[in-house]
């Protein structure tokens, strides 16, 4: 999906399989099982590396030449060799992608290796265009290769490209329906109040953390450092295993979880700036240089070992029921369940409904990668923006204590809930999970010319509404930066302000994005092809739900002297800056609410928008819960 390697020119380790990878994989394979050849391979790599770096090093000053791009501006680049890869190390802390479009407009170039041009858009029908026409603006091959190598594979979703993808999108559809996320609706309640059991727990007893005098926060009560991101990158795993595939990881209870682990350890490296990764990325040959991470060959391991199971396990159970239901049209039509739908597309005999059992394979790793990492980075940052703007955080709390749990349409009135929609809103547009993504200009005509709701003017003056790009030129969308546009969202585009939602100017209509107009979920077009996200409306209403439960029972702050950052390693990810050691935490100061009023009921749902009086409610029970998931209706 990103820009895992190359907008930042940051360090994702590539698996030996790629696309034309069959051939470095064997060789990897025999060059650590044969000493006499590891030696040759050791002889000839200095020539070989020493040719391909020839080769590739014209290629790509030949295409600079002859690149349209070059005519475009752009930030100086400080280094022929790595361009402005170093400088964009650290884009997600330093707003640079706003500088470079205040000096140059909404469409510029940037420069990677040895001075290779990429353009980078901003600019919202330039960023329509070029995400509406996704088959002919693939992810380029490094990007996939990276993804598949974090757990992903290659015949995954969010991997595969052109018709292979058409077909998958198509047939996996139906299990992100309204209705089948109302099915799992359950889950989300059952997780999201086990995860705030097991705080209150901490928070009581102090376990495990470091309670803080209340002079750190400078109120009453001592609160409890608890790492907000460890915890919820575990719920939202247990999450996505049972509402995807009926599997417990019990992730929450079992500290030890070996794959909740493995995927911690895979997210958690941020990237890094190597010059080895950015050569592997345009000399394929490189990789087999690569020393195999162990934590992602593990995880890919185990994923594949837990679908294998559950591929098995479910197939059985599906031709049972076939077979029970054989009196129905299509005897496969049981179940709309993401597992149901992988299975029963695997056991279909047209070729446009079937997928193979190693794609099946890949859509599940695809799928516990993508449905948890993201919404838990979602969440941390949300919690994270409450508990900096206290004022917002007291006036969610208020607004959500006058919902009764016990109400047969909870779950219709959470969704629906204005306030609460203002801050999950507002949250995914300054905090998107995923900062940028990455394309390449595959158009069969061998150019295209990017239409720009504005102007730009190039290096000779000339002022274009259009930027031609050739087959092969890289085209960055940096989604975080897009999001967050002053021209859109006005002088105060960088601070967290839910209230902005209510009230909203028609200008954001412009923005290109599939959901509420920014950018997060990305967007697509179903007919020259939709890599939106898939699971946007899953990961909407489990954050809310999660919101919901969490705010009613727990009070979340943060030492004011922490300086939180931004690591990207796919999903964005919080880091202290003084506590590099730590690696990526969220460490929030926890406490439970204080009692406040007596529960009353509310009288109409206007009322539950403007009540005024903050009301103490229950914390919800199991029976409460089950019966949320009958009543749930999505929005
Ligand atoms: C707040 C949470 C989430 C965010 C911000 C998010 C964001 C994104 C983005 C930006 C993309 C496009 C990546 C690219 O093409 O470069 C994407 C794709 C995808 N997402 Fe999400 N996502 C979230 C939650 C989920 C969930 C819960 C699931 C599944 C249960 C999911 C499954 C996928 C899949 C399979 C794709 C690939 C779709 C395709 O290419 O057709 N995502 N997501």
């Amino acid at each position: 999906m990103l820009d895992v390697v190359d907008v930042t020119g940051g360090a994702r380790n590539f698996t030996y399989a790629n696309d034309n990878g069959g051939a470095f994989a064997l060789l990897a394979w025999l060059v650590s099982f044969s000493p006499p050849l590891r030696t040759w391979v050791y002889i000839l790599s200095p020539i070989v590396l020493f040719l391909c770096a020839a080769s590739g090093l014209v290629r790509i000053i030949v295409r600079q030449q002859i690149s349209p791009l070059r005519r475009l501006r752009g930030p100086r680049s400080p280094s022929f060799f790595t361009g402005n890869l170093a400088a964009m190390h650290d884009q997600e802390n330093n707003n640079l992608i706003a500088t470079w479009e205040n000096e140059h407009g909404p469409a510029f170039i940037y420069h990677g290796l040895f001075g290779g041009a990429r353009l980078m858009i901003t600019d919202p029908r330039a960023v329509a265009h070029v995400l509406g026409n996704a088959y002919e603006y693939p992810k380029p091959d490094f990007v996939r290769d990276s993804l598949a190598s974090m757990a992903a594979g290659h015949d995954g979703l969010l991997t595969s490209e052109g018709e292979q993808h058409r077909r998958q999108r198509k047939i996996i559809s139906p299990a992100f329906s309204a209705a089948s996320i109302r099915a799992v609706m359950p889950i989300f309640w059952e997780k999201a109040s086990e995860l705030r059991d097991i705080w209150l727990r901490i928070v009581d007893d102090n376990e495990g953390a470091d309670p803080l005098p209340f002079s750190k926060r400078n109120d009453e009560q001592a609160c409890t450092r608890i790492d907000a991101l460890a915890w919820l990158g575990r719920a939202t795993l247990d999450v996505i295993g049972l509402a995807g595939f009926g599997y417990a990881f019990n992730s929450l209870t079992d500290e030890s979880n070996e794959l909740a682990l493995a995927f911690a350890a895979v997210f958690s490296t941020a990237r890094k700036f190597r010059v080895m990764t950015i050569l592997q990325a345009w000399f394929p040959i490189l990789r087999i240089f690569r020393e195999e991470n162990e934590v992602e060959a593990r995880t890919r391991a185990k994923i594949r070992d837990i679908g294998l199971g559950l591929i098995s396990e479910r197939k059985s159970a599906v031709i049972t029921e076939s077979f029970l239901a054989s009196s129905k049209t299509d005897p496969l039509d049981i179940g709309k369940d993401l597992l149901s739908v992988l299975i029963r597309s695997n056991l279909a005999t047209s070729p446009a409904q079937q997928m193979s059992s190693e794609e099946i394979l890949c859509q599940i790793s695809t799928f516990m990668a993508a449905g948890h990492e993201t919404t838990a980075s979602a969440l941390v940052w949300i919690l994270y923006g409450l508990a900096i703007h206290r004022d917002v955080q007291t006036r969610l709390r208020d607004s959500l204590k006058v919902l009764l749990p016990t109400s047969p349409n909870l779950n219709d009135e959470l969704q629906r809930h204005e306030y609460l929609d203002c801050v999950l809103r507002e949250g995914l547009r300054l905090y998107a999970p995923v900062s940028s993504t990455m394309r390449v200009c595959e158009s069969p005509s061998g150019w295209d010319e990017i239409p720009l709701s504005g102007s730009v003017t190039d290096k000779y003056g000339r002022v274009s509404t259009t930027v031609r790009v050739r087959r092969g030129d890289i085209v960055s969308i940096p989604i975080a930066a897009v999001n967050r546009r002053k021209e859109v969202w006005g002088d105060d585009a960088l601070e967290f302000k839910p209230e902005r939602w209510m009230n909203l100017p028609p200008s954001t209509n412009s923005i290109p994005g599939l959901w509420s107009n920014i950018l997060t979920f990305l967007n697509g077009n179903v007919v020259n092809g939709n890599r939106s996200c898939i699971g946007y409306k899953f990961a909407i209403t489990e954050i809310k739900v999660f919101l919901f439960v969490l705010l009613r029972d727990l009070d979340f702050g943060i030492d004011p002297s922490l300086v939180i950052e931004r690591k990207v390693n796919v999903v964005t990810r919080p880091c202290v800056k003084s506590e590099p050691e730590r690696g990526n935490q969220m460490p929030l100061l926890v406490r439970r609410v204080p009692d406040v009023l007596p529960l009353s009921p509310p009288a109409s749902p206007e009322c539950i928008r403007h009540e005024e009086n903050p009301v103490s409610l229950q914390p919800l029970t199991w029976p409460d819960i089950h019966k949320l998931g009958d009543v749930l209706t999505i929005h």
